[in-house]
C-alpha cells in the first residue's frame, strides 16, 4: 500500500447564495449595509470507506446547499459583536451600532453565531454545520472539513475544522 491521502472537493455552480450583511473594520469603521453573491466549495480528508470513497459526492453537496439555501435572500446578521447590537420582537429585528439603526423584517434576516459576518465566519457556520449533518451518515472517520466562502470572484475566506 501507497501511504496515499484522499480527499472530496465540491464546487458548484449552484453553490451561490445572495445575502446582506455589514462588517465593522479598523475598530471605528461600519460598512454601510450591501450585498454580495457569495459562492462556496466544500473540501472534506478522510479515509477510504467501503465503497472507495470519502464520502459521497452528492451528500456532501447536498449537505451545502442546504446551508446556501438557508442564507440565500436574506440580511446576514452577528450574533456576538461587541457594539452591532441586536433586539428582535414578534415582527422585526432592530440592529444599532452606536448612532446607525436598522430595522429589519425577522423573516428577512439570520442571525449567525460570529463576532463579524466576515467571508471567514460565515465558513466556519457553515463548516460545523455540514459537519452535523454529514456525521450522522458518515461517522466519526473523516479528519476534515473545509468551507470556503468566496464574497466577490475570488475572495475567499476559508475555514477548516476538525470532524
Ligand atoms: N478577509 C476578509 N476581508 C474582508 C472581508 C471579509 O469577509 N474577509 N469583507 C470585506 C467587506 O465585507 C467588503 O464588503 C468586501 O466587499 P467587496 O465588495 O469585495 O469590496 P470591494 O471594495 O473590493 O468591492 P468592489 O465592489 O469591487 O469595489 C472587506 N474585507
Amino acid at each position: 500500500m501507497t501511504d496515499a491521502t484522499y480527499r472530496v472537493e465540491v464546487a458548484k455552480q449552484q453553490f451561490v447564495f445572495s445575502a446582506a450583511h455589514f462588517i465593522t473594520f479598523a475598530g471605528d469603521i461600519c460598512e454601510r449595509i450591501h450585498g454580495h453573491n457569495y459562492g462556496v466549495r466544500a473540501m472534506v480528508e478522510g479515509p477510504l470507506d467501503e465503497n472507495r470513497y470519502v464520502v459521497d459526492f452528492i451528500a456532501l453537496r447536498d449537505a451545502v446547499l442546504e446551508q446556501t439555501k438557508v442564507l440565500d435572500h436574506h440580511v446576514i446578521l452577528p450574533e456576538h459583536h461587541a457594539e452591532i447590537k441586536l433586539t428582535s420582537d414578534s415582527k422585526e429585528t432592530t440592529a444599532t451600532f452606536r448612532d446607525r439603526r436598522w430595522v429589519f423584517p425577522n423573516e428577512d434576516c439570520v442571525i449567525l453565531p460570529v463576532v463579524n459576518t466576515t467571508a471567514e465566519e460565515i465558513a466556519r457556520v457553515i463548516a460545523e454545520r455540514v459537519r452535523d449533518r454529514m456525521r450522522e451518515r458518515f461517522g466519526d472517520a473523516i479528519t476534515f472539513l473545509e468551507i470556503g466562502v468566496d464574497e466577490n470572484e475570488g475572495q475567499w475566506g476559508v475555514c477548516r475544522i476538525k470532524w
